[in-house]
């Protein structure tokens, strides 16, 4: 039977991207031959890079903070510099999630920049893949994909409100990449012969 593993390396300074990262996390789960592994990269361990350095695919994920990835995750991201030395993670998977306070927030340039991130490593990077809701006047918030990314997953919380608010449809976003993430490290490491 074929397995891939997907790690979700993380950052959430209040706990509201965590509800994303698990969300994600559920998704991968989903596909019964992928297995998903949390990285909270706020406190990197050797056990913890060996997580990811065992992964087929790497989702990155951090709240946007003042238009990019929060420091503790470009932090971590400047210690991968290590694996780009050697180009460690070529060819896994990526892809990216971020969340925010605004509906745009700038939240593109932080999956712009863990696309990037990705690049460096000489990773694939997996988008989205679904279309934008919420984007006629038959539709409505609850939509799939309400916020309109097509790079990762873009999620909004209110700067007022617990991760508990975290809105349904943007974890139903996130469970989307988790899977389509899953689904496509497998197709990539067993692909079917033609
Ligand atoms: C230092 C800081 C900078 C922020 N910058 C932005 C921003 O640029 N755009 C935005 O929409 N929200 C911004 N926010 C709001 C956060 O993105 C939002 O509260 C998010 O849900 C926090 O996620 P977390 O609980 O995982 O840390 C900022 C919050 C903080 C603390």
């Amino acid at each position: 039977m074929p397995s891939v593993h997907v790690a979700i390396a993380y950052y959430s300074g209040y706990g509201h991207t965590l509800e994303i990262a698990k969300a994600v996390r559920d998704g991968i789960e989903s596909v019964p031959e992928a297995r998903a592994d949390m990285v909270d990269v706020a406190d990197m361990s050797d056990a913890k890079w060996a997580i990811l350095d065992a992964g087929d695919a790497i989702i990155f994920g951090t709240p946007t903070y003042m238009g990019s990835a929060s420091g503790a995750f470009h932090a971590f991201a400047e210690a991968t510099s290590k694996r780009w030395m050697t180009q460690q993670w070529l060819d896994k998977l990526a892809s990216g999630f971020t969340n925010s306070g605004s509906m745009s927030g700038d939240k593109l340039h932080t999956l712009q920049y863990l696309s990037l991130l990705a690049a460096q490593h000489g990773m694939h990077w997996v988008s989205l893949g679904l279309m934008p809701g919420w984007n006629t006047t038959t539709s409505n918030e609850h939509d799939d994909n309400r916020l309109g990314f097509y790079l990762g997953a873009g999620a909004q919380t209110w700067n007022d409100q617990g991760p508990d608010a975290v809105h349904t449809a943007d974890l139903s976003t996130a469970r989307h990449l988790g899977a389509r993430v899953a689904t496509q490290a497998l197709r990539y490491q067993h692909p079917v012969a033609s």
